[in-house]
């Protein structure tokens, strides 16, 4: 009977022992735990491996090592880009152009060729042009100038047509006159230039479009988000600048926009920049508020440095409401030049010579789509030809 008892106890204290033995024994640290599938970084795959080795060679009785803290991984740097230079970007997007505006060209080629340019065959050109946003001043002197040609040529083969059209409509764009952006520095100063214009037609694209055009050409350049309205606006510039590189000026949304480009400009002048370029708010009801602003915000940058050009960018797609508003801006400040976008989105073309004669300021830039680099400095004849194209 003690017999028993003893061998009972016995065999009790070694099951004790061996269960504690298995359950104590300390667990690989991971075991049980399902590994995230690697998202095909070799780094990521290979470290559980690399903890299985430390463990298998560390010394005996170490103390198992905790898993290693999952340090969140650092935020990759935004790669810097390399955009084209402006040079032969027009001839790119020349195909977009022809296929929004050749309906116009071809519309008009098509009166022109038939057998007898009656009264209505000239009412039908003039209301052609008229559509297509060119102004009704500047559609009548067409009609005219090409009403006399047709006399003075007596025949009319096709390209003699295509040829007398395309001289019209140059006349009207201007072909000689200066379209220069002033971005290039001076006196040890960046060029400075302002944008402007209403919310809605492009503008900070079209800012952000900018800078990637001069650093295509191999310019250095700062961004001003004086856009304080708007803080969207500024997280928009600021990704535009990042993916060239660009430092953004910015402060909080609703500070005074003009202390924005104070320091913008005030940035670019101690970094040694080529260019600076201010985003504008646009988002002001009355032309004396839009005065006041637009006037503080250039006077206040020229303390520091002139303004060399002030860009307005207008929408084609807005037609007559559109000039309404640039009319506004233009009275509200010096515009130097006109940013056409959205042209990739209408057939009214002629918008170009009407805003020219309108404002009394020449289309510098054109915008033909959404993508980065489908800004391009507008050169007449090569609209002229992509309207005068078969899309
Ligand atoms: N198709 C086309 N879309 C354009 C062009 N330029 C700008 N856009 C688009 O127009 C929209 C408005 O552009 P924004 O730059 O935000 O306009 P904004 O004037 O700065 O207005 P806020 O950002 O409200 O200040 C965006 O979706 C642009 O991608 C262009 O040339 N063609």
């Amino acid at each position: 009977m003690d017999y028993t008892i003893f061998a009972v106890a016995v065999f009790v204290v070694a099951l004790l022992v061996f269960g504690g033995v298995v359950l104590i024994r300390p667990r690989r640290p991971g075991a049980g735990r399902q590994a995230p599938p690697a998202e095909g970084s070799g780094a990521t795959a290979t470290a559980p491996a690399a903890e299985e080795e430390g463990e298998r060679s560390g010394a005996a009785g170490a103390e198992p090592q905790a898993p290693p803290a999952e340090a969140p991984a650092p935020p990759a740097a935004p790669e810097i880009e390399t955009p084209p230079p402006s040079a032969g970007r027009l001839v790119r997007l020349r195909a977009r152009l022809a296929r929004s505006q050749s309906a116009l060209g071809q519309g008009l080629l098509n009166i022109l060729a038939s057998d007898t340019l009656d009264d209505d065959a000239w009412e039908e050109i003039e209301d052609t042009l008229i559509t297509a946003d060119v102004g009704v001043t500047s559609a009548s002197q067409i009609v005219e100038g090409l009403r006399t040609k047709v006399k003075v040529l007596g025949t009319r083969s096709p390209d003699e047509v295509r040829a007398m059209l395309r001289e019209e409509l140059l006349a009207q764009i201007g072909p000689d006159m200066d379209r220069t952006v002033h971005t290039g520095p001076h006196q040890g100063r960046p060029g400075v230039v302002m944008v402007v214009g209403v919310n809605g037609t492009g503008k900070t694209t079209t800012t952000g479009k900018l800078a990637r055009v001069l650093v295509g050409d191999g310019k250095s350049v700062v961004l001003g988000a004086a856009d304080t309205f708007r803080a969207a606006a500024a997280d928009q510039l600021e990704t535009w600048g990042s993916r060239v590189g660009a430092p953004v000026v910015r402060k909080d949304e609703g500070a005074d926009p003009a202390s924005v480009a104070f320091d913008a400009v005030s940035r670019g002048v101690d970094e040694g920049a080529d260019s600076v370029i201010v985003d504008t708010a646009g988002r002001l009801h009355t032309k004396t508020g839009l005065m006041d602003e637009l006037g503080k915000v250039k006077r206040v940058v020229e303390k520091k440095s002139q303004v060399d050009d002030v860009l307005l960018v207008l929408d084609a797609t807005t037609g007559q409401n559109g000039l309404r508003q640039a009319r506004v801006f233009a009275e509200a400040v010096a515009v130097s030049g006109i940013v056409l976008t959205k042209l990739d989105g209408t057939a009214k073309g002629g918008i170009i010579i009407q805003v020219q004669r309108e404002l009394g300021v020449p289309v510098k830039l054109v915008g033909l789509g959404e993508g980065p680099d489908d800004l391009a400095p507008f050169d007449p004849e090569e609209f002229v030809d992509a309207l005068l194209e078969e899309a």
